[in-house]
């Protein structure tokens, strides 16, 4: 039988994070460090959905952020396609907690925005952009707002707008973490359809531990702060999954049990 190698996108090593800032008055000042990350080494893989899954304040935004280049390494080393990451990478798609679309564009001309910049013409980008609004289910909507659409609509033009920018990986921020329950169990749903309908590796910071198991192949339990990997869970449940399925349970109580506890 023919073995399959999973193919590293994205390496973390030994990666450490320290954020200093001075206290203190005139001539009386400090260095006050608050020592985030201890150490991380992970790999992400090939069209995998990693979860980062973790306690409150445990430094989850900011390894997503250093996998993005948006924030430095105080130690380790990020790798991309095998290069450093020294800043921001278009290949690298963030998504963030609250969607900040520009509230001046439609949500046709906010997908496309990417493209646009990138000087891709009108109706290549236009083509794109009317694909993935679909893929997201806001076919019909696509001259609308922002301030006409709801909070699930906007995260949809969100997730739009990072698959039109063509990354080769997508970093999701607690990307459901603003929204109302029900309106969360719907994102989560179509976030698993759409990533079944067109692959796409995706690294997803929770601290939902039910988002974690509905959506993830893989998640990275991390540990307080300092923030180090704790365990990590290959879960093999069919899509779609059910959050009250025997087995489903069973790993949530097990990763429950095996999460440190916040105060
Ligand atoms: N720019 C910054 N400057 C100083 N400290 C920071 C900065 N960003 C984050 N921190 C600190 O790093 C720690 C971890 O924060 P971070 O937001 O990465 O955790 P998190 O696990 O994503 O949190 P949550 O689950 O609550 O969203 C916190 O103590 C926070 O105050």
């Amino acid at each position: 039988m023919e073995r399959s190698v999973k193919e590293s996108v994205l390496k973390v090593e030994n990666v450490s994070k320290i954020f200093s800032r001075e206290e203190g008055s005139f001539g009386q000042k400090k260095l006050v460090e608050n020592h985030v990350i201890d150490q991380v080494t992970f790999d992400v893989y090939e069209n995998e959905f990693l979860v980062i899954f973790g306690p409150g304040q445990s430094g989850k935004t900011t390894l997503l952020k250093m996998m993005a280049g948006l924030e430095k390494v105080t130690d380790g080393i990020i790798e991309f396609g095998q290069k450093k990451i020294s800043g921001p990478n278009p290949q690298l798609g963030f998504v963030y907690q609250s969607i900040a679309l520009f509230p001046w564009l439609t949500v046709m001309e906010n997908v496309e925005f990417g493209p646009k910049v990138k000087g891709e013409g009108k109706v290549e980008r236009r083509e794109k952009a009317q694909h993935y609004i679909e893929l997201v289910g806001l076919g019909g909507f696509e001259e609308r707002y922002p301030a006409q659409l709801s909070g699930g609509m906007k995260q949809r033009v969100g997730i739009a707008r990072a698959y039109a920018n063509n990354p080769k990986i997508l970093l999701m921020d607690e990307p459901f973490g603003a929204l109302d329950a029900q309106t969360r169990y719907m994102m989560e749903a179509e976030i698993q359809k759409i990533w079944q309908k067109e692959k796409r590796t995706v690294v997803f910071v929770t601290n939902n531990i039910e988002e974690a198991l509905f959506l993830a192949d893989r998640i990275i339990l991390l540990t307080n702060c300092p923030t180090k990997i704790k365990s990590e869970y290959h879960v093999s449940l069919p899509h779609p999954r059910s959050y009250v399925d025997k087995e489903f349970l069973k790993l949530r109580q097990e990763i429950t049990n095996n999460m440190d506890r916040t105060l």
